[in-house]
């Protein structure tokens, strides 16, 4: 459903010379929605950002926000607001001073732009280290001094671009669950960019998946998931197999493949491949044609009668678990 708040591309082009980083994509991304852009290095997710953002010329196409078109305003007057990779932070100022920062430019005055700036924090539970220096802060406090200095600005739509990719596993795990739950408090849109699979399902209500300067596929983090449509979706999403049959290529999930003793009416395939992964054991089997499909057990149907490198398997699945692919 549309509503009046929502961000939409329109035929967004980014020519850098001869390189079309971005070729004349579509999207709504829905007001007060939480969506990543997936896709490999060079697909031009950043480029897409940066354009959104204003760092970033527009080539052709259009940038259309509350219903107007912003991809002439300067970045300060678009309604967006951006949080870098790298967080950005000036080194000379304290913390409050950096969150403050913006609005000082705007000619707020002292004590309102202290009053935010103290809100904002509280906000990212930064509160006590307001007075510190951004060197004298962990990776994920000054992650969190760069969220309050985006969100000060008060903006409709937050632009993050691989904001968690400098946090180690743990804190990056620990972050996305902050980030989640400032966009649900929030309320506003926020547009995350980001090549990591795990995390665009962690955290998007809608992923949209780049490859080659355009939308390969764009919907709903679980229908992305459990419905690819292409192969490289398929592949890029993880998790799943291509698998190419008489009447055309399909992806199924390895969680989906069942494994058994050969059966007659069964596919039959050998195990090259055994990895423990905790909760499951992932197979790679070879079949018929030299295909290699991984299926995923939970670890306790597998240790229940184990499977060793080199014995023979049937393989099925269910008709309505296959995804028939279009490219
Ligand atoms: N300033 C630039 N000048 C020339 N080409 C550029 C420039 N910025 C990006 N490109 C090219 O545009 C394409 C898209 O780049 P972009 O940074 O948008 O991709 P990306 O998907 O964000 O990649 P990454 O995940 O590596 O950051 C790439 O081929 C890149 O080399």
């Amino acid at each position: 459903m549309r509503t009046d708040l929502d961000l939409e591309l329109v035929a967004l082009t980014k020519r850098y010379g001869q390189t079309v980083a971005v070729d004349s994509i579509h999207h709504l991304f829905h007001a007060g929605s939480y969506t990543c852009l997936l896709g490999p290095s060079g697909c031009g997710k950043s480029s897409t950002l940066r354009m959104i953002a204003g760092h970033e010329e527009v080539s052709d196409g259009a940038i259309v926000l509350a219903g107007h078109d912003i991809s002439q305003l300067p970045p300060a007057r678009r309604g967006t607001a951006m949080m870098f990779q790298n967080y950005a932070l000036f080194p000379h100022l304290s913390v409050i001073d950096n969150v403050a920062f913006s609005l000082k430019m705007k000619g707020v005055d002292r004590d309102t732009r202290r009053r935010k700036a103290g809100e904002m924090l509280d906000l990212v539970h930064m509160t006590e280290f307001a007075g510190r220096l951004p060197a004298q802060l962990s990776g994920g406090q000054q992650q969190r001094v760069a969220l309050a200095r985006a969100l000060i600005t008060d903006p409709q739509v937050l632009l993050l671009d691989e904001p968690l990719s400098a946090l180690d596993p743990f804190l990056r795990i620990r972050m996305r669950g902050e980030l989640k739950r400032l966009q649900r408090e929030l309320g506003i849109t926020f547009v995350h960019v980001t090549h990591g699979q795990d995390e665009a399902l962690a955290l998007a209500d809608e992923i949209v998946v780049m490859n080659k300067a355009r939308i390969e596929q764009a919907g709903p983090a679980r229908e992305v998931f459990n419905a690819p449509r292409t192969e490289f979706v398929a592949r890029f999403m993880g998790g799943h197999n291509v698998i190419a049959l008489p009447r055309g290529h399909f992806a199924i999930r390895s969680d989906q493949v069942t494994v058994t003793a050969p059966q007659a009416g069964q596919i039959d395939g050998r195990v090259t491949g055994i990895e423990y992964q905790g909760a499951s054991v992932a197979l790679t089997l070879l079949c018929a044609g030299d295909q290699e499909i991984t299926a995923v057990l939970p670890e306790d149907r597998y240790f229940a009668k184990p499977i060793q490198p080199g014995d023979g398997v049937g393989l099925s699945w269910d008709e309505q678990n296959l995804h028939a692919l279009s490219a």
